[in-house]
């Protein structure tokens, strides 16, 4: 397998994607909203609608792979096994008072049922029954989960990100995502495929001072793969969010230069809010310089960072007008093509809402749109761009649509 993703549009290769499963039959009104989803889930149709996904991707050349599979296989390896029991099995996730049994029970399972263990998590009533004690009074009356479940692996773009010849591997901001992290990087540190691969870390000491740590207060230092756009030509456009921090920002960019895999990072500063959580949710790409971008976002102001002396960030700020020159000098372009569909902003809310600018390019001007949004996906068609559409109904009830679906590890230079 080969690991480079110099673009955003080049034809994809290699995806890794994470089909959902029990973790949604603990998604509930009581805990949607910690567990960051709207609504609860109809895991069947939710199911139905994925393999649809991933089939137009199989259909279109993509190899898919399945993060469940991969970190059940990466678990074979008893020190991917040790690294995980040691940082999700903790006092930040789990009641210090059932740690010890609790784990000792999850370091009897396979590979596959551990990772599924930690993807749908342990509820209170299952806890007794599987590790055969009774849960003391105090941790049982929370009406909880004993271990959290996951949902939000279903977004893979999030927790670890490709950029060029590296993955990062993404400090995330909401606590109901942290532990994504820890199973992603057992993921490339331990699976056969990714284990001594060809490839950098561009996280590696943010990650590792992160795990279970129960603290995790600078937030400025997160950074979330749904903000990082790999817009070519040696640039990164991340945006700067209700989930991705500037100091998380400069440390992306420190390392990607120091490795010399890019020469400049925009940082867009995004307004913090929900709708708005990542880049991705306002602005894609779907063609070689041509982008889609929702009429609420405007231009906003950026920091655009280049590699100075001294392994100093070498900035340059606009305070918004200049986006789109920015963006167009950071590719070697004269100008960007920025397609916004200028419709009732109370339409265009709503689209944006339901994913309408969260393209999956599948190769440059073919992209993955979720059907859903027909006006939208019309109005892509007519500026040339080929929109395959696809059902999101019970999917995007999390807010997210096929590019947060999808982690890229291989995809075509232009
Ligand atoms: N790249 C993205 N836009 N991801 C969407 C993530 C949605 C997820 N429920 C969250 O709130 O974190």
């Amino acid at each position: 397998m080969s690991f480079q993703v110099a673009s955003e549009v080049g034809r994809l290769k290699t995806v890794i994607v994470h089909r959902p499963g029990k973790e949604f039959t603990r998604l509930s009104p009581s805990n949607k909203e910690d567990l960051l989803f709207d609504d609860v889930l109809w895991l069947n149709r939710a199911r139905q609608e994925h393999d649809r996904f991933v089939g137009a991707m199989a259909a279109n050349g993509v190899r898919v792979l399945h993060f469940e599979q991969l970190l059940g296989e990466a678990l074979e390896n008893p020190e991917g096994r040790d690294f995980i029991l040691e940082h999700s099995f903790a006092p930040a996730f789990v009641d210090p008072e059932i740690l010890v049994p609790f784990r000792d029970y999850a370091s009897e399972l396979s590979g596959a049922d551990l990772a599924e263990l930690l993807i749908a998590g342990v509820t209170e009533s299952e806890y007794e029954e599987l590790v055969g004690q009774k849960l003391p009074e105090r941790v049982a009356s929370r009406g909880g989960m004993v271990l959290p479940c996951l949902p939000n692996h279903l977004f893979a773009r999030d927790a670890s990100a490709w950029a060029y010849g590296g993955v990062s591997v993404n400090l995330m901001r909401m606590p109901a995502r942290r532990r994504e992290s820890i199973n992603l990087h057992t993921l490339y540190t331990y699976h056969p495929e990714f284990a001594g691969q060809d490839f950098k870390r561009w996280d590696t000491e943010a990650f590792l001072a992160q795990p279970d740590n129960p603290e995790f207060s600078d937030l400025e230092h997160s950074i979330e793969g749904g903000d990082i756009c790999i817009i070519g030509n040696g640039a990164v456009m991340v945006g700067v969010s209700e989930r991705t921090g500037l100091d998380g920002v400069r440390n992306l960019a420190r390392s990607l230069f120091n490795q010399g895999a890019a020469k400049t990072v925009i940082a867009l500063k995004l307004p913090i809010s929900r709708a708005f959580m990542h880049l991705d949710t306002v602005m894609t790409m779907a063609d070689e310089g041509t982008f889609l971008a929702y009429q609420g976002l405007g231009k906003v102001p950026s920091i655009t960072m280049r590699p100075g002396a001294n392994g100093q960030l070498e900035e340059t700020t606009d305070d918004g007008p200049g986006m789109y020159d920015v963006i167009a000098k950071a590719l070697g372009l004269d100008a960007i093509k920025v397609l916004v569909n200028e419709v009732d902003p109370l339409t265009a809310e709503r689209d944006q809402w339901n994913d309408a600018c969260n393209l999956l390019a599948l190769a440059p001007g073919k992209v993955l749109a979720y059907e859903r949004n027909e006006q939208a996906n019309a109005y892509l068609e007519s500026q040339g761009i080929e929109v395959i559409a696809v059902p999101g109904a019970e999917l995007g009830r999390g807010r997210g649509g096929p590019r947060c679906m999808s982690c890229p590890v291989d995809r075509e230079a232009l």
